[in-house]
This record gives structure tokens, sequence and C-alpha cells, in this order.
């Protein structure tokens, strides 16, 4: 062919290239896209325990993306993806899974399960209106009373304090006004019912999913063992709502005390919206997140007696010894804060972040991200990506401390609290509880390891449980004063 004519081929042929690429954009863009769901294994198990390291290897095997096809499940094992997706574009990436199993067990109260709807929209605006930042101070009396209380428990009786429940009575502290002990039936009711949630949720019951008349057939019918547990966990959740509100309410009506939850039910008599949304505040935070942070801090201290002394050597220099530490000093004490900082990066209370569902279809990288996805951000991953924390098994504070940004960074650098719009609603006060906890147990205690009757160091297997709340094993410990005026503050300020 003559130069000139194959030049007007070519010619020709591009055109009706542009020209269809024109046309037809979308159809090619889903045609090509929609074949190309990011990589994953075929038909895999997927472990009920420690799944987050089953993700994390996925994610070596296969990139930052991981898709479960089966599932229509989306694993970020990177902070990148993670924010990519679930806070920049947060629109399409906010709401949450709600199958029948749920439903029958009550989770449609519950507001951190809610889907992504005007329900959930006023439960959150009104959270956040007490639990914002700028209204932490607000719960400073409870959390400094219930850090003092903890202590005094952790010399009373050392030898239970796994048991010293701080934070279920924190929170009942900081919204009712009660105070609750380990041993009273309201958190026991919690506790209990927080494990039936997290059954109704992360287990599967396959037969009402499939099937969903059988919750109208009783429960000895084939295939209906969900009914005791969705029967359980709904008058659970009913209780855990209902019955510290009503102690509230009468409290304050009989000028017994006055509390939060009283307050807002009071301005709120004669708005039923409103106050269900205050009996939302309840079960928002029923989960022994804050517990499990400070048990593993714990864990942390006894483990690394160094670090320990390190930071007691700080808070002297800064605070001296005659008094506990305060919010106020929270800025003047960077090692204490990296120390907190990396509790919060090694053992993330939800290894494995709450689903996020998409509303719609969406590309990302070149992939297909199908609407309806489960968008599952491994925090444990997250935590562990070697290119941002070197070493990353390796408990280090000094990764905060020696960053050229330091340790006060923003709070949403602590992965452990989620992402985009669902992050977790009451990070701000569980962010203050954790790090008073940390900087009072750290002025006041020696925490080691545990003698047996030969005076040899009991060993600490440092194990942790292996569903989705992440809390330390029992484990044996030595918990002493650091000395008598330690002991003596511990007294004092308990007795305040
Ligand atoms: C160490 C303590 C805590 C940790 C690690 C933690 C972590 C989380 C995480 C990972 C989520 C899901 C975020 C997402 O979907 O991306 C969440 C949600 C939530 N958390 Fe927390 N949390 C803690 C303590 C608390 C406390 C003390 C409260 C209440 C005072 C609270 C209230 C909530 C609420 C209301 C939601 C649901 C938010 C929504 O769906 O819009 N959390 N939390």
């Amino acid at each position: 062919m003559a130069p000139a004519s194959s030049f007007l081929v070519l010619s020709g042929i591009a055109v009706i290239a542009v020209a269809l690429r024109y046309l037809f954009p979308r159809r090619r863009q889903s045609f090509l896209e929609s074949k190309s769901y990011p990589p994953g294994p075929k038909s895999p198990s997927i472990p009920t325990l420690d799944v987050w390291v089953q993700f994390q290897e996925w994610g070596r095997e296969y990139g930052d993306l991981v898709y479960i096809h089966e599932n229509n499940m989306l694993i970020l094992n990177t902070a990148q993806v993670a924010v990519d997706l679930l806070e920049r574009r947060a629109r399409i990436y906010s709401d949450r899974a709600m199958t029948n199993m749920m439903k029958l067990s009550g989770s449609e109260s519950v507001f951190s399960l809610q889907r992504y709807s005007d329900k959930w929209r006023g439960n959150r605006k009104f959270f956040q209106q007490h639990f914002r930042k700028s209204a932490s101070s607000h719960f400073y009396t409870a959390q400094y009373r219930k850090t003092h209380q903890f202590l005094h428990n952790l010399i009373n009786v050392p030898e239970e304090f796994m048991h010293h429940t701080m934070s279920v009575g924190l929170i009942y502290a900081v919204l009712y006004g009660l105070d609750v002990g380990s041993e009273d039936p309201l958190a026991q009711k919690a506790v209990e019912t927080m494990h039936l949630l997290a059954q109704a949720v992360n287990q599967s019951f396959p037969t009402i999913e499939r099937f969903p008349w059988l919750r109208f057939m009783p429960s000895w019918f084939p295939g209906c063992g969900f009914q005791q547990v969705a029967n359980k966990c709904a008058q659970g959740i009913k209780e855990v709502d209902t019955i510290p509100f009503d102690i509230a309410v009468n409290n304050l009506k009989t000028g017994k005390g006055t509390s939060l939850i009283a307050e807002l039910a009071l301005e709120s008599e004669g708005d039923p919206i409103n106050l269900a949304r205050v009996k939302a505040m309840g079960t928002a935070s029923f989960l022994g997140k804050t517990m499990s942070s400070i048990a593993s801090f714990l864990l942390a201290m006894t483990q690394h007696p160094d670090i320990q002394s390190k930071a007691q050597a700080e808070i002297d220099h800064v605070i001296g010894r005659d008094r506990l530490p305060t919010f106020e000093d929270r800025q003047s004490l960077p090692y204490v804060e990296s120390i907190y900082r990396e509790i919060m990066r090694m053992h993330p209370p939800i290894p494995v972040d709450t689903a996020h569902l998409s509303t719609e279809d969406d590309f990302y990288r070149g992939y297909h991200v199908p609407k309806g996805c489960q968008v599952i951000a491994n925090i444990w991953s997250i935590n562990r990506d070697p290119n941002v924390f070197p070493d990353p098994d390796k408990f280090m504070p000094e990764r905060f401390l020696n960053s050229p940004i330091g340790p006060f960074t923003n709070i949403n650098d602590i992965y452990a609290f989620g992402f985009g719009r669902r992050v977790c609603a009451g990070r701000h006060m569980a962010d203050n509880t954790i790090w008073l906890t940390v900087a009072s147990v750290l002025a006041t205690l020696n925490l080691r390891n545990a003698k047996d009757d030969a005076g040899n160091e009991v060993d600490i297997p440092g194990e942790y449980t292996r569903t989705f709340l992440r809390h330390p094993l029992p484990y044996r410990s030595s918990i002493t004063p650091r000395d008598l005026q330690a002991r003596e503050l511990i007294f004092a300020t308990a007795r305040e």
C-alpha cells in the first residue's frame, strides 16, 4: 500500500476509535472494569479465630485490596486504601449490613449498627453534640473519680486486676451517674448482651437468611436454633437500654442525683424521637473496648519494666511525686503519649473494623467494587504495615517519640477508632480515659512478673482472645505501689 493511502487508513481507524470511545465511553469502561475485581482467594474459608491474621496473610499474597467474590467482601490492608475509600469516598462507603438475624436480635436500635439513614444521622448528630472533643471536659470529674478508684482496686485486690472492669463502670458513671461495679447485674447484663450481639453479627445463621419465614416457627423447629440467640439478645438490648435509663431518670426526679442521660431525657419529654436518641446512647458503647486497651497496657508494662521506668522518670521530672497526673499534663509527657499510641497501634481492641457497606458501584485503582460490598478495614495489618511502622511486631514507643512530628498527632492517626463517617463517635472520651489511666498507673504503680513459691518469675505467655474483641487472656502479675508516698496518694485520691 502506498504511504499516502496507508496514512489515510490509519487515520480513519484512529478517528473511528476516538468516535467510538466518545460515543460509548461508559459502556466500554464498565464492560472492561466490571471484569476486574480486586484479586483474592477463590472460595476461601474465613476463619472465626484471628481472622485479622488471615486477612493480613492474604494482603501479603494479593496486595492492599483483597476481594472475596463469594462473600462480596473487600478487605483493606493499608491506611492508604482505607482512607481513599472510607474517608475520601465516604458518601458511598458509610452504610452497614443489616441481616435478618441482626434485625431479629434487636440490632436496628443499636446506633453503631444502623443503616446509613436519616435515623442514623439523627443519632450520630445527637451523640456528637455530647461526645465531640470540645465537650470532653464534661466527663473529667467522672474520669478522675473512676481512674482513682481503679488504682485503689489494683492495690487493694491486685490478684483480681483482670476483673477491675473500670470502663464498664465509667460509661455508667458518665452517662447515668451510676456506680456500677464489675459484679453488678447491670454490668454483667451488658457484657452478656455484647457477646450475644457479636454472635448475631459475626456468626452465620444461614437458615434465617435463606428462609426468613422461619422466624414464625417455634424454636424447636429444625433450623431454628438462631431463635434462642436472637430472642436473648433482643431482650438484653432492651434491658441495657432501659434499666439504667429508668434508674437515672428516677434519681433525677427524686433528687438523688443528676446525670447526662437523665437531663437529656427530661429535656426530651414529649419528643419521642429525641427520647429514642437518648436511649440509643446507652448501647452505643457497651462493647468493652476501652477496657481492652487498658488491659493491654497493663500487660505491656508487665512485660517491659524498662519502658515503665523510663515513663516514670518522665512523670517524676514533669509532675513530681506529690500529685496524680491531670489532663493539663498531657502535652508535657511525650513518652507517656508514645506508650499510649503504641498500645493503640499494637493492640487495637477490634482488630477488624466494623464492615462499611458500599451503596454504589465504584472503580478504584482500576478495579470494580460492586454495590453492596462489605468493605472491611483490617486495622491489624494497617497498624503493622512495615512501610509505616518498621519492625511492626516490636513494642517500641520510641517510634512515635522519635518521629519528626512527634507523638501528639491528630486522633485521626489512631486507626483503632475506625474510618470515615462511621469513625468511633466516642473516641475523644475513650482516648482521654485510656490516657489518664496509663499516666496514673505509671505515676503510682510498679507492674512486674509475679513470682512462684520458689521465687522464680512466672512466665507471661502474652496471649489474647481470638474473636472480634481482642483482650489479653488471664496471666499473673505483681502490682504494687511504687513506694509509701504513692500508696498514700492512691488512698487519699480514692476517698475524694
Ligand atoms: C478504645 C476504645 C474504643 C475503640 C478502639 C473504639 C473503636 C470503634 C470502632 C473501630 C468503631 C467502628 C468505626 C468504623 O465503622 O469505621 C466504633 C464505632 C463507634 N464507637 Fe467506638 N471505640 C471505643 C470506645 C468507644 C466509647 C467509649 C464510646 C462511647 C462513649 C464509643 C462509641 C462508638 C459509637 C457510637 C460508634 C458507632 C459510630 C457510627 O456507627 O456512626 N466507642 N468504635
